[in-house]
């Protein structure tokens, strides 16, 4: 039997689809009856009602099928910060993202919402309330915010209304949530190796995390309201928690609630800084004979150290954004959901 196409409007595509944050779009998507293309280079699980389509975003003959009788596109796909690995950060976010958009407007794609990232701006200095008009890094700390910086820049000057072709940028913060790849797990391996022991700086600087479903809440809201007489479009928006919480009791109630010791010691954070700064340098120069990764990098000691808080007053204001589970539930939520990363397991 044929199956019923749905309206236009909720076909969509999710670039990405197999990762932390798209995963979980995938399945808030199904919940609002949306019809599920997902375009990754892996297929990490299967769900009934999605058509998974395995290719690499850098090979547009890969990608079209994907796009076919789609209406929207969200963009979520990133080799991984951690990867630090400038050349594939270059192919995937900038070279990769020209080709998205070249797909979308081949295959008739009217909307693209792209997951960029609020660290476009961060320099490593302090960022309090930051709102979406600060410039962008001049000096990005690590090759993964460089590419971001111009992923962001290619997608929103792609916007054209009279071509019907309408993008808008999400800028999450401290993406964390069950299923997360990079925060809690890198987090507890640190506290299993001993290495979360010390406090860097005076920890009493503010950051935002955001509760993965505040993140997917945000990215759907933007879709269902990019339409041509609509303010977003071409534009960036911040979508956190709207709760800056001190760095480093985030990290405490995480690791406490996963049976670990909170951090205790402090240590001077431009001493840190310092040597971590070194330690890339040593590891660049040592790359063609070893390769080795510090876990503390400039960019990790600097998200450690500093204030870097957004303001969400535009989500709120043009999109009617405000999250819809709180810091402390989703800290719960997220420490419930990995008890295989308790201490002892
Ligand atoms: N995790 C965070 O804290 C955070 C914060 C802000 C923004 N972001 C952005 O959110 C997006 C999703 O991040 P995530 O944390 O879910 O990461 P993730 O690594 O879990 O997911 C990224 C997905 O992209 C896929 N991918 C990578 N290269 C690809 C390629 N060449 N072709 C096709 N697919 C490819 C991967 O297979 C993976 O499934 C990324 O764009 C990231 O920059 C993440
Ligand atoms: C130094 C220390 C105590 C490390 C343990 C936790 C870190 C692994 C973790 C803390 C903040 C996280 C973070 C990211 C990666 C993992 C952390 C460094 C991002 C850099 C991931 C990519 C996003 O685009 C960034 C963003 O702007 O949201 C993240 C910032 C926070």
């Amino acid at each position: 039997m044929a199956t019923r196409l749905r309206p236009s409007n909720k076909r969509c595509a999710v670039i990405g689809g197999s990762g932390f944050l798209g995963r979980h779009l995938v399945e808030k998507l199904l919940d609002r009856s949306y019809s599920v293309s997902v375009f990754d280079i892996r297929q990490s699980y299967e769900l009934p009602g999605v058509t998974f389509h395995q290719g690499d975003l850098c090979d547009k003959q890969a990608l079209l099928p994907a796009l076919k009788d789609v209406s929207l596109v969200f963009h979520c796909a990133s080799p991984a910060p951690a990867s630090d690995d400038r050349g594939l950060f270059h192919k995937v976010n900038i070279q990769g993202t020209r080709t998205v958009i070249q797909a979308c407007m081949e295959a008739g794609v009217q909307k693209l919402v792209l997951t960029s990232s609020a660290s476009v701006v961060f320099e490593g200095t302090d960022i309090k309330n930051g709102r979406e008009d600060l410039p962008y890094a001049k000096k990005p700390i690590d090759y993964y915010t460089e590419t971001k910086i111009e992923q962001e820049k290619l997608v929103l000057e792609a916007c054209d209304k009279e071509k019907g072709f309408l993008t808008v940028a999400i800028r999450p913060h401290g993406i964390f949530g069950p299923r997360d790849p990079q925060l809690v797990p890198i987090l507890v391996d640190m506290a299993r190796r001993g290495k979360m022991k010390f406090i860097i700086g005076d920890g009493t600087n503010l950051v935002d995390f955001t509760f993965v479903e505040n993140v997917v809440h945000g990215h759907i809201l933007a879709a269902e309201r990019l339409r041509s007489d609509s303010p977003i479009c071409g534009k960036p928006y911040h979508i956190t928690n709207d709760e800056p919480i001190r760095f480093w009791d985030f990290m405490s109630e995480v690791l406490v609630g996963l049976g670990y010791a909170a951090p205790r010691y402090h240590l001077p954070y431009a001493l840190v800084y310092g040597l971590a700064m070194l330690l890339w340098l040593l590891a660049l120069i040592l790359r063609p004979l070893v390769a080795f990764k510090p876990t503390f990098t400039p960019m990790r000691v600097a998200l450690a150290g500093t204030h870097h808080y957004y303001s969400c007053e535009r989500a709120k204001q043009d999109m009617g954004y405000k999250p819809v589970v709180s810091l402390k539930e989703g800290i719960t939520r997220t420490v419930e959901s990995y008890p295989h990363l308790r201490q002892g397991a």
